[in-house]
């Protein structure tokens, strides 16, 4: 067991151990003393009814080249998104682009396999979690390492998630919400709701059409999220011309848009991902509760830059909310340093294979 744990360390000096925030939008990928080394759309483009990912000249469709691809892909190519609710939808997808991404961090032909430690969303299962270990093993990690996606989150917001002391976190992703209060290295209470971004995006979709007849893209609904999207206003209203398809004449068409109407538009994910915070914290044991008044309530994942959502959740708890530094890394850098610290938490999940 010792023999095993010092080979595993020496192997390490000749591999680029990776963490990995595998998400429903991005894959964030963190090398040690490096920072985030990739940071790319959850995206591969295929041909269609096959898996067999395409090629843009040299490259692999997966990523940025992907991304580009969706929803102006001809007859021909399909442009997926292999993980629908922050799980794995698509297996054999799922390991092309992770073969992908790690390859591209690790070179094409390494000398020593990587360790990897993948985020994943406290709320899948068993079989889910397995769907995870095998895909990467098979996309090249020499031994893999699951952790939580809160537990990752707090480590990356440098929570002091080891001592006693309740930390809590609320990591709004792109697929999932994910709400956890932590203390000792563990996950003392914990909610995994389907509801985040995409979800504020097909609000935005779904009010375009009711509003002004107007169909539009998921990507154009993220944009519009970003640049006027709002929780609670902030004193200044904005904003925006939007294009789109015309659901009646068929024909192209733009209208201009308020952030107020947005905010109305977003109120029912927002209120999915509330009624989880505060559900989560009537759970929790009385000690750990008496702590988050002090400690307080911090954001994660790319949700959390929805302007005035610190607002909205400290206005529903009574406590204080930060939003955390960098919070779309925040996940990926977690693995990184626990990565490091393997040890030192509790029931990790791990792979089987330890071969080079
Ligand atoms: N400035 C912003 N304002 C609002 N939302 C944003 C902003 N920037 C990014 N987002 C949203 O954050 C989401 C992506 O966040 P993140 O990368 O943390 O999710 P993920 O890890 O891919 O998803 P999951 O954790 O569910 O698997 C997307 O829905 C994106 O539209």
């Amino acid at each position: 067991m010792i023999l095993n744990g010092l080979y595993d360390n020496f192997l390490s000096w000749f591999s680029v151990d990776m963490g990995i925030d595998l998400g429903t939008c991005n894959t964030l990928v963190c090398v040690r003393g490096e920072g985030i080394v990739l940071n790319e759309p959850s995206v591969v483009a295929v041909k269609k009814n096959s898996t067999q990912v395409l090629r843009n000249g040299n490259e692999l469709a997966v990523g940025w080249v992907a991304k580009e691809m969706l929803g102006k892909t001809p007859g021909s190519i399909t442009a997926i998104r292999p993980l629908k609710d922050g799980v794995i939808s698509d297996f054999e997808i799922t390991e092309a682009m992770l073969s992908y991404f790690i390859r591209k961090v690790n070179g094409q032909h390494p000398l020593v396999r990587p360790r990897v430690v993948i985020a994943v969303p406290s709320g899948i299962t068993a079989v889910e979690r397995r769907a995870v270990l095998d895909s990467a093993e098979k996309a090249g990690a020499r031994k893999v390492y699951l952790v939580e996606e809160p537990m990752a989150a707090g480590i990356g917001a440098s929570l002091p998630i080891v001592e006693a002391t309740a930390s809590m976190i609320v990591d709004i992703g792109g697929g999932t919400t994910e709400v956890a209060i932590m203390s000792l290295a563990d996950i003392a209470q914990c909610e995994s709701v389907r509801v985040a971004g995409d979800d504020m995006d097909e609000a935005i979709i779904n009010h375009m059409k009711k509003a002004y007849n107007l169909m539009i893209g998921e990507q154009t609904a993220e944009r519009i999220k970003i640049e006027i999207g709002s929780a609670a206003t902030d004193g200044e209203e904005r904003t925006m011309e939007v294009r789109g398809r015309d659901m009646i004449s068929g024909l192209p068409r733009k209208t201009v848009i308020t952030s107020e109407e947005i905010r109305e538009a977003l109120q029912e994910p927002l209120s999915a991902i509330i009624e989880t915070v505060t559900r989560t914290l009537e759970r929790a044991e009385p000690e750990l509760a008496a702590d988050l008044v002090d400690n307080g309530i911090v954001l994660a994942g790319g949700g959390a830059l929805l302007r005035g959502i610190d607002v909205v959740v400290s206005n529903a708890t009574g406590l204080e909310c930060r939003i955390a530094e960098d919070p779309l890394t925040c996940v990926a850098r977690g693995t990184a340093i626990y990565l490091e610290h393997l040890e030192e938490w509790k029931g990790t999940m791990e792979s089987d294979a330890d071969d080079f």
